[in-house]
């Protein structure tokens, strides 16, 4: 069993933290890094295997028994005087949502790519992420020891592919097996580890590689000083760059995102990995250096910067049902959270109270008296707080910006497979989704069945299996089936919707005409009505009204998405107009223009990339094109080929074993859904 000790003690001074995630595709090694960051720290003695399932981080059976990670999981650890909190999140596409919680919560994050396969699918799209979230990072090129390592074909793909400006702080020395370490550009000194030390060594650079440190070196400064003015003026006086002007231009490039550091190692033989745990603490923001976090206190716009002493302010980012109790981890934001205190939950509008303050070390947990501004802690106590809640000072109130939850598409009948458990499936369910907002559980009007939908069907597979698992209830499952959506293929002018009730006591009255139109954004709504005909107040009624109309469209009852609906005129009641009649009629007027409407049936595609052996192309290609898929590109790499698809998801169950039977189990794919596209008619 590991024994990982524990940092306990809370931080108290918010720059010396770094929350940070890491992020990559599925198998770069971001487990594996993480466990050697932790052994590197002596928060580990002993260095787990994610082939043996002994890894700090994927506790849970199911990432034991897949050998991939499943839930973000935190781990905190203690370097140079600073306190890293740790989030080793799934590199799996279907699990982008838990990537998603994490990246609100974080300052910072390590980019982790295969030394031979450069940037990968999932690597993009994390980065995007991570992009669209203004979070720093450190590019770490892992796997440095494999066969066809090459840090320079790396570098160039990251440039062509997530376009940042690299700049490259490591020269390797030795290559795939030969790789020992690196050359450290920033203080030209080597870091090395021959095979069977116990750690680096720091040397000076070898003679061999003198030149060419010297060189990169060179192409380092200029790097940063086209991007930093000071840094420049240095250059343009002295023709050279302190390396305390290169370590200052780094961090400052990395936290503004004008430049991306890269760092090279192989985490399996715990090569690279303190040089990394150095530039995480050098470079990578502390919560004093990101802007202040920004929420709403009634209709204004509020800012917490990382005081301690300020009102308390924290969001929820992941709820877990544990041995423990129901833990509820929180990022600080601003103040101090003590156990016993009471918080609110403004959105809920209640209060919540902290039994007890934990520090998370992935399945293990250490009480702490106290968590201040800028850490990453667990609660156990919370009743109501789900992942994306606030927990404010009652007397201080504000609503951070919750992370958003993507969509599901696809969807599996359920039921409890013995018939005396009925009556547990849907409190299961309920858990599930309270721990993942991206599963979403509803009942089937027509069928009556209960329907779990998810991100993806390995996504919906984890969640059945962890009923299973976790309360001993089987489930029976159907065929997974895509989530389709309708769209405006054709608009209509004109509706008219004239919407009376007079019952006995006070009657309706909302009178509408309404044009309908493709349009590129989800919805939008415009009025056009002159004269006051129809006032502000029951204009707003008559666009909720249509929103509650795109949840049925006409073809098959699921979404609308893609139109615009205008309010070209309309008509009151002087007694019985009100909010309630004009969202009706906006609901019952929208519902029968779109009856009118040329409709289009659009279902989910992914971008697939199948990589195999040159001699199975043929046969995968034939196959993809079975399944309607459009190839859009294929390049021969290392001796493999990588084809590139846009393909239905509803054509992809089951294409993990096809693939794997046409290939011997030499091929495998990613698949990333990419949006809606027209269905067939036959759908
Ligand atoms: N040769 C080599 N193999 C490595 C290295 N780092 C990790 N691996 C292996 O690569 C495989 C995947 O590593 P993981 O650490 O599970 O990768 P991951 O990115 O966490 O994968 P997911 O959690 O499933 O997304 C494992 O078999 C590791 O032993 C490395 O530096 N060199």
């Amino acid at each position: 069993m590991r024994t990982p000790s524990l940092p306990t003690t809370p931080t108290t001074r918010p720059s010396a933290v770094r929350n940070l995630g890491i992020l990559a595709h599925v198998d770069a090694g971001k487990t594996t890094l993480t466990e050697r960051i932790l052994y590197a720290t002596g928060t580990t003695h002993r260095r787990g295997e994610v082939h043996d399932g002994t890894t700090v981080t994927d506790f849970d059976p199911q990432e034991r028994d897949r050998g991939i990670t499943i839930f973000a999981a935190a781990v905190s650890c203690d370097w140079a005087g600073h306190r890293i909190n740790l989030i080793d999140t799934p590199g799996h596409v279907d699990f982008a949502d838990e990537v998603e919680r994490a990246l609100r919560v974080l300052d910072g994050a390590v980019a982790v790519f295969d030394a031979v396969a450069g940037v990968e699918p999932q690597s993009e799209s994390v980065w995007r992420q991570a992009d669209r979230h203004g979070v720093p990072r450190i590019a770490f090129v892992n796997k440095m020891d494999r066969a066809g390592a090459d840090l320079d074909a790396a570098v160039a793909s990251l440039r062509e592919r997530l376009h940042p400006a690299p700049l490259v702080v490591h020269l390797p020395i030795g290559t795939e097996e030969g790789f020992v370490g690196v050359v450290d550009l920033v203080r030209m000194r080597a870091l090395v580890r021959a095979e069977g030390d116990a750690s680096a060594t720091e040397g000076p650079v070898p003679d061999a590689l003198r030149e060419e440190a010297l060189r990169r070196r060179r192409l380092l400064e200029e790097a940063v000083a086209e991007r930093h003015p000071a840094a420049l003026e240095e250059f343009c006086d002295r023709e050279v760059l302190s390396a305390a002007t290169l370590t200052g231009a780094l961090r400052d490039l990395t936290r503004s995102g004008d430049g991306v550091v890269v760092l090279c190692g192989s985490a399996y033989r715990d090569r690279g990995v303190e040089p990394l745990l150095d530039a995480v603490v050098a470079y990578l923001p502390s919560p004093l250096d990101v802007p202040p976090v920004r929420g709403r206190n009634g209709g204004a716009e509020e800012r917490r910067a990382a005081d301690p002493g300020a009102p308390f302010a924290a969001l929820a980012f992941k709820v877990n049902a544990t041995p423990t109790g129901r833990l509820t981890y929180l990022r600080v934001y601003a103040g101090t959270l003590e156990k016993g205190d009471v918080v609110w939950d403004p959105t809920a509008r209640r209060t919540e109270r902290v039994g007890r303050v934990l520090r998370v070390q992935a399945d293990r947990h250490v009480p702490l008296e106290r968590a201040v501004a800028g850490d990453i802690v667990a609660v156990v106590g919370m009743r109501s707080a789900r992942a994306g809640t606030t927990l404010c000072a009652p007397d201080a109130p504000v609503v951070l910006e919750p992370p958003g939850v993507a969509e599901p598409v696809v969807s599996v009948a359920v039921e409890a497979r013995r018939r005396a458990d009925a009556g547990r499936l849907a409190p299961a369910l309920a858990r599930l989704t309270e721990e993942d907002p991206s599963l979403v559980v509803r009942t089937d009007d027509e069928t009556g069945q209960t329907v779990l939908s998810g991100l993806g069907e390995l996504h919906l597979e984890v969640a059945v299996e962890k009923v299973r698992r976790t309360l001993g209830l089987e489930v029976a499952v159907g065929r997974p089936r895509v989530t389709y959506r309708e769209t405006v293929g054709r608009g209509v002018t004109g509706t008219v919707y004239r919407h009376v009730k007079q019952d006995g006591g006070a009657g309706q009255f909302a009178h509408v005409v309404l044009d309908v139109e493709p349009w590129e954004e989800e919805f939008a709504f415009r009025s056009a009505v002159v004269g006051g005909r129809v006032p502000q107040e029951y204009v707003r009624a008559v666009e909720a009204g249509c929103r509650d109309a795109l949840a049925e469209g006409p073809l098959g009852g699921h979404r609308v998405t893609g139109l615009r609906v205008t309010l070209t005129d309309g008509a009151t009641h002087v007694k019985d107009s009100s909010d309630t009649a004009f969202r009706t009629a906006g609901r019952l007027g929208l519902r029968q223009a779109l009856r009118s409407c040329a409709m289009v049936l659009l279902e989910p595609v992914a971008e697939v990339t199948v990589t195999v052996p040159e001699d199975a192309v043929g046969a995968v290609l034939g196959d993809l094109a079975a399944r309607r898929g459009r190839v859009t590109g294929s390049v021969v790499r290392a001796g493999a080929a990588v084809v590139t698809a846009t393909v239905p998801l509803a054509e992809l169950f089951g294409y993990a074993a096809r693939l794997r039977g046409r290939t011997q189990g030499r091929g495998t794919f990613t698949a990333r859904p990419t949006g809606y596209a027209p269905a067939p008619a036959d759908r």
